[in-house]
């Protein structure tokens, strides 16, 4: 932030500066740089540009620490530069931007001050951060301390890097300097502290006697910090006092750069991680989802918005083909044709919660599932899975909702490269990733894609993503904690499955609550369907072999209990009628009147649903919405066309002698038609 152009209420807390011990990190790193920022203006045009450019190559991150000689300066960027390992961080250190002693100067070291501005080139000092914040490497020279001179021949190549460090006592003392500089710590160590290090490095490291110390010291050492270190503490953004000892300081400066770097950063790491382009609209809804007070209904509204965003985003990876069309003016236009080949797979259970937004983006689409358990405390982990069988041929979007050790996502991911799906041929969808899993499975899987719409800053120590949205499938209602027992059937091994039941559930409102509840004015009802998101119990499924393919039914899971009734519950509940039940009649083989369209050849007739967004006609001999005897007349009808060679209806040449057949089942007449 430029000096001239700061606000009264900044210049009055950075004036504070040289009485104030501790962190001062409000508005801090949103302070570019740049000497051009208008300072009403200041926070919200960095963050927006911090969030319009999460993808655009960023500027490497200026952090200048300064603080008294012995102060632990170097220490504290030490400890910073081991917890960045993550990134790519360079240190430059002011001393060695000391001038070189001339002859003359060399005779009368002893009058030398060290301490003051003029004793380093600073425009040179000036010259190598400029170019290192614009990429480019830089000679650094190398000074030695005992003979006060810089080496002649020898330099340290300084590359480009994520993360500058730049460390010295006078670093804060030019405001050009100070300008490059996103963030400023002082080390504000005792003056007795620094005093007896002092005399321990320069005796026992430079080789000096202590009476040239202390002189030094007395003569230039202290007035020149008096005169140009301390004033230069009010520029700070944070001051650590304790130096190296203070942990608690250098966790949160850290945490602090990781969040500004973490997800420009792992991208650079891993090239097929893609973050989608954060706007403010995303940051928005990521902070209601993220809120502990969330209601659940909001909680599903928006993050099945972002779901929906990030499965866009990865369909934007899939292959495409060109396609031309011809406009309604005649002309035409170049477009791509949609992969074809593809399908969903989610990690049961939180990635059911994705399922809807995909097939919200992908009309008809396949969506296979895999559950990993655990058995027991001895963490024997129990795979079982339900995937489309040509799986192999298809990309796979691979769906859970949060990244965060990585362990689950690979053994998905090793169950799919087991069934024969190319690596490079996943994509993992996510809405929050932990970098431990981003590093989990990309080290492991380097051309399986991920996208996400953030990452996080880290796992605490129970594994959990912080600052991350809790557990997402316990803010999901009615995706209930599965136990071994209540797994989607789909799921389970053969040898387990039960007999399919018929569950009859009633719902009803007894009269004397229809009676006493208000009856104006007239309720408007609530849209049932559209207003939240769908989410499918595991514990009640349809297990139609044809579901999917065929458009009859839309929902194969959470069938006892769907959303509407919960819908209709709390309607209910809202005109003061508290004992309502649902009833949804039998699940599985209620339906006794069915329209089937019949297509396909003499040889071999189609009878059945047509497949969701098209006029093909799916076969559903084993369809379990139909009573038995529906099926049993099907197939019947299907020998008799074929014996009989009556030709089954051609939709596109208009041909063909049946076209449709309706079947009745009147159970009370014991009778079909
Ligand atoms: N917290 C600390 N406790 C003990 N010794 C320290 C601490 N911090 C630094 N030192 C020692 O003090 C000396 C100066 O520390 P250094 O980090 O090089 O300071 P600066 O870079 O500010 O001159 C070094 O010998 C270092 O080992
Ligand atoms: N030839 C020199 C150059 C510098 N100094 C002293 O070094 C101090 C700065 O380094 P820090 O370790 O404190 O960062 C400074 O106070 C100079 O007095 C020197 O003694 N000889």
């Amino acid at each position: 932030m430029p000096e001239e152009t700061i606000s009264i209420d900044y210049v009055m807390e950075k004036a504070s500066g040289p009485h104030f011990s501790g962190l001062r990190l409000d508005g801090l790193l949103s302070s570019p740089p740049s000497s051009t920022a208008s300072p009403s203006h200041c926070s919200a045009s960095a963050s927006s540009s911090a969030l319009s450019d999460s993808n655009a190559p960023k500027q490497p991150f200026v952090i200048g620490v300064s603080g008294g000689t012995a102060s632990g300066k170097t220490t504290v960027c030490d400890m910073i530069i081991q917890e960045l390992h993550d990134h790519r961080v360079v240190l430059v250190n002011q001393d060695s931007f000391y001038r070189g002693l001339t002859p003359e100067e060399s005779k009368r070291v002893h009058e030398y001050n060290f301490d003051h501005p003029d004793a380093f080139d600073t425009e040179q000092l000036l010259d190598c951060i400029q170019k290192l914040r614009g990429g480019q490497s830089y000679q650094v020279p190398i000074y030695d301390f005992k003979n006060h001179h810089r080496s002649s021949e020898s330099f340290r190549q300084v590359n480009a890097s994520d993360v500058i460090i730049l460390e010295g006592i006078l670093v804060f003392h030019d405001q050009r300097v100070r300008n490059l500089m996103n963030m400023k710590i002082f080390v504000d160590t005792d003056a007795d502290v620094r005093l007896a290090r002092r005399i321990r490095r320069d005796t026992v490291e430079r080789g000096r006697d202590i009476n040239s110390v202390l002189e030094q010291y007395a003569k230039f050492v202290k007035p020149a910090f008096d005169d140009f270190v301390l004033p230069s503490k009010k520029y700070a953004d944070v001051i650590i006092p304790r130096g190296g000892d203070n942990h608690v300081a250098i966790d949160l400066i850290v945490q602090h750069i990781h969040t500004k770097l973490g997800q420009h950063d792992l991208c650079k790491i891993y090239p097929n991680v893609h973050v989608i382009q954060s706007t403010f609209q995303i940051r928005g809804m990521h902070t209601l989802i993220r809120d502990a007070e969330i209601s659940k209904h909001d909680f599903v509204f928006y993050s099945d918005r972002l779901i929906r965003l990030v499965v866009e985003h990865g369909l934007g990876h899939l292959p495409f083909t060109e396609k031309q069309v011809v406009t309604p003016t005649g002309s035409v236009y170049t477009g791509v044709d949609f992969c074809k080949k593809l399908c969903g797979v989610s990690i049961v259970r939180s990635g059911e919660s994705m399922e809807n937004a995909l097939r919200a983006c992908c009309k008809g689409i396949k969506i296979g599932k895999i559950l990993i358990h655990r058995d027991g405390d001895k963490g024997k982990q129990l795979i079982y899975e339900k995937l489309p069988k040509d799986i192999s041929e298809r990309h796979v979007l691979l769906l859970d909702p949060v990244l965060a050790t990585g362990n689950s996502a690979n053994q998905a991911i090793e169950l799919l490269i087991q069934k024969g799906v190319p690596e490079c041929h996943i994509i993992f969808l996510n809405l929050i990733s932990a970098p431990e899993g981003i590093h989990c499975v990309c080290k492991r899987f380097p051309s399986l894609k991920i996208v996400t719409s953030e990452i996080d800053v880290a796992l605490n120590e129970e594994f959990r993503v912080i600052p991350g949205m809790g557990e997402f499938g316990d803010r999901i209602p009615s995706l209930h904690s599965p136990s071994i027992s209540q797994m989607p059937l789909c799921l389970l091994p053969n040898r387990l499955l039960p007999l399919p039941s018929c569950p009859l559930i009633t719902c009803h409102a007894s009269p004397a609550a229809l009676r006493s509840s208000p009856s104006s004015p007239p309720p408007t009802l609530p849209n049932l369907l559209n207003n939240t998101t769908p989410v499918p119990s595991l514990s009640c499924a349809l297990q139609c072999p044809h579901f999917q393919s065929c458009s009859g039914c839309t929902h194969e899971l959470n069938l006892h209990r769907p959303i509407i009734v919960d819908e209709a519950d709390q309607f209910f509940k809202s005109l003061g009628v508290s004992d309502f039940d649902f009833d949804s009649g039998r699940l599985w083989g209620w339906r006794s009147r069915a329209k089937l369209a019949v297509r396909g050849s003499s040889m071999k007739p189609l009878i059945g649903l047509y497949e969701e967004g098209t006029h093909n006609v799916v076969d559903i001999p084993h369809c379990k919405a139909h009573h038995p005897n529906i099926n049993a007349a099907v197939e019947l009808l299907r020998q008799g066309v074929t014996k009989l060679n009556i030709e089954p209806y051609d939709e596109d040449e208009g041909t063909g002698e049946l076209r449709y057949v309706q079947v009745l089942n009147e159970i009370n007449k014991q009778k079909l038609k």
